[in-house]
C-alpha cells in the first residue's frame, strides 16, 4: 500500500517502505568526505579502499622470549648444549649470524637472525656459564622446526585489500591501518545534526511544574541516542507550540544542519504546526508509517519557496526527521528509521546488528500496525537469546523501555504468538 488517494505524498506506508525511502533520499544526499588524522577517525566511516603499502610483519622475528637457533643442532631426543654468541633484542637488527651449535639471545618481536630458524622458549632452557668460551645454553626440550617464528608477511601482504569504503572504523581496524603507517584516513564527513523539542508543556528537569506540565525527557533520550551512535548533536531550547516561532527556528537550523530531527507536533492536534509547515514550504517524502509506536512520523527535505532563485525562502538544505513526541515513539522511530537515515548519509554500508530471539512468553497482537514491542535479552544455557516482552506498550511509558534493552519487531496484522517463537529484535 503506498500514498493514500488524496494524499500527495507517501501516507500511511509501511516500515519497510519508510526505510527504502529513507535510503533513497540519503543515498541522494551522500555527504562528502575528509582526511582526518587518525587519532580522530575513530567511530567513523571509511570514505576511500585502504590498499597495503608494507608487509605484516615486516620481517621474520620472534614470538617469544627465549633463544634463536637451528633446528638441525637440536638433539633428536634429550637435551642440547648450544654456545651463546650474544642477544637480539627487539628495535635494532644486528647483522649477527647463528653458526651451527651456537644459538641467540632474543626477544618477542625481535628480528630472526640469519641463519637461525627456531625459537626455544627461556623456560625450556639453562644457561650455564663457563669461563672461556663465552656462556652455554642448555635446551632441555625439543622444539618443532620454526617454532615461535613469525614470518614476514604472514598476516599482511603488499598489496592486500585491507579496509572497503563503507565500513565503520572500529578499534580494531584503526589499528590495521596503524599498523601500516597511515596517519589519515579518508572518512565520510559525519553529518550535523540539531535537536528540537517542541511543546508548551515542557519543562526541563530542575524546575517547578506548574498544572499540565511535564518535564521534557526527549531531549536527553534523543541527545543519548544520537551521542551513542557517535554523533554531536545540537540542542535548541524547546519550541513553543507556536506556527512562527517553529518556522523561525526550523528555517535558520535547515540552514546551519545536515539534519534536523524534532519531536512532537507532528500529529493531528491544533497544536502539531510541523505538517502544515512542511506542506507549505517542504518537500515531504512521507507522512505517517503503519508502526506502533511513532505512527505520525514525517520525513522531509526543504525545497526554495517559488520564483526564490538562491533559496532563502525555503528551509535550507536539512533533511528534516519529525518524530512522534510520546517518548517511545521517540526511542522507535530514532532506532527504526533516525539511525538509517544517518548511516545512509555517510554511506555506511555494514548493517546494523538484528537479532532473532525465542519469545520467553506468548504474545497477543490484534491490531493492524508492525509494533515495535519493549523486550530484555538473556543467553539461555544453550547460547539462544530470549526475549522477556515487557506488557506496557504504552509509548508513554518510559519505564518499560528502561527495564528493557530491545525492540521486539512484529510484523503487521495480527499475530498471535507462543513462548519459543523465534522473533527479530532491535537492541538498544
Ligand atoms: N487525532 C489524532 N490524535 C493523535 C494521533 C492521530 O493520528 N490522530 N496520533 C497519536 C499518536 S500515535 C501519537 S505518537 C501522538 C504524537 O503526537 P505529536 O507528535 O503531535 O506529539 P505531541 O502531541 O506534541 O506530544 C505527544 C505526547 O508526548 C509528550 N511529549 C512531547 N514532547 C515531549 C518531550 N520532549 N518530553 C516528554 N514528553 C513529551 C506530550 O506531552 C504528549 O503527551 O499523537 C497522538 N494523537
Ligand atoms: O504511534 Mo503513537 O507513536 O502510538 O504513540
Amino acid at each position: 500500500m503506498t500514498a493514500a488517494p488524496t494524499s500527495p505524498f507517501p501516507s500511511r506506508i509501511g516500515l519497510d517502505e519508510a526505510l527504502a525511502i529513507v535510503r533513497a533520499v540519503a543515498v541522494k544526499c551522500r555527504l562528502g568526505s575528509e582526511s582526518l588524522a587518525l587519532q580522530r577517525a575513530h567511530g567513523r566511516v571509511l570514505a576511500r579502499d585502504l590498499h597495503a603499502v608494507i608487509d605484516q610483519p615486516g620481517f621474520d622475528n620472534s614470538a617469544m622470549d627465549g633463544f634463536a637457533l637451528r633446528h638441525a643442532d637440536l638433539a633428536s631426543e634429550g637435551e642440547t648444549v648450544l654456545t651463546l654468541v650474544g642477544e637480539q633484542f627487539a628495535g635494532r637488527a644486528l647483522d649477527v649470524e647463528v653458526q651451527p651449535g651456537t644459538c641467540l639471545r632474543i626477544t618477542t618481536g625481535a628480528p630472526m637472525p640469519r641463519g637461525a630458524d627456531t625459537v626455544v622458549i627461556k623456560e625450556n632452557t639453562r644457561v650455564e656459564s663457563t669461563s672461556l668460551d663465552g656462556d652455554r645454553v642448555r635446551i632441555l626440550q625439543s622444539a618443532k622446526p620454526g617454532q615461535h617464528v613469525r614470518r614476514a608477511g604472514e598476516d599482511v601482504r603488499v598489496g592486500d585489500a585491507l579496509l572497503a569504503a563503507g565500513q565503520v572504523l572500529t578499534p580494531s581496524r584503526i589499528a590495521l591501518a596503524a599498523g601500516q603507517g597511515q596517519d589519515r584516513l579518508d572518512v565520510v564527513r559525519r553529518p550535523t545534526v540539531a535537536v528540537f523539542t517542541t511543546g508548551d508543556e515542557l519543562v526541563e528537569p530542575g524546575l517547578p511544574l506548574q498544572p499540565g506540565q511535564l518535564y521534557n525527557s526527549n531531549r536527553e533520550l534523543l541527545m543519548g541516542l544520537l551521542r551513542a551512535d557517535g554523533f554531536e548533536p545540537v540542542a535548541w531550547p524547546t519550541l513553543p507550540d507556536d506556527a512562527d516561532a517553529v518556522e523561525n527556528a526550523l528555517r535558520h537550523a535547515g540552514h546551519a544542519f545536515d539534519v534536523v530531527i524534532t519531536c512532537g507536533g507532528v500529529s493531528a492536534g491544533e497544536k502539531d504546526h510541523l505538517p502544515a509547515l512542511f506542506r507549505r514550504v517542504g518537500d515531504v517524502h512521507f507522512w505517517k508509517v503503519r508502526m506502533k509506536p511513532g505512527m505520525p512520523v514525517l520525513f522531509a527535505g526543504s525545497r526554495p519557496a517559488q520564483g526564490d532563485d538562491d533559496g532563502h525562502g525555503g528551509l535550507g538544505d536539512a533533511l528534516f526527521l519529525c518524530l512522534p513526541g510520546n517518548p517511545v515513539s521517540v526511542l522507535a522511530t530514532y532506532l527504526a528509521l533516525g539511525r538509517s537515515l544517518l548511516d545512509g548519509l555517510q554511506g555506511r554500508g555494514e548493517a546494523r546488528l538484528r537479532l532473532r530471539a525465542r519469545l520467553q512468553a506468548p504474545l497477543c497482537k490484534t491490531h493492524e500496525r508492525l509494533e515495535l514491542l519493549r523486550g530484555r535479552l538473556s543467553f539461555g544455557d544453550d547460547g539462544a537469546v530470549h526475549v522477556e516482552p515487557n506488557p506496557a506498550d504504552g509509548s508513554h511509558r518510559m519505564r518499560a523501555a528502561a527495564d528493557s534493552d530491545a525492540l521486539i519487531v512484529l510484523s503487521e496484522g495480527p499475530l498471535d504468538l507462543q513462548a519459543g517463537d523465534p522473533v527479530d529484535v532491535l537492541p538498544y
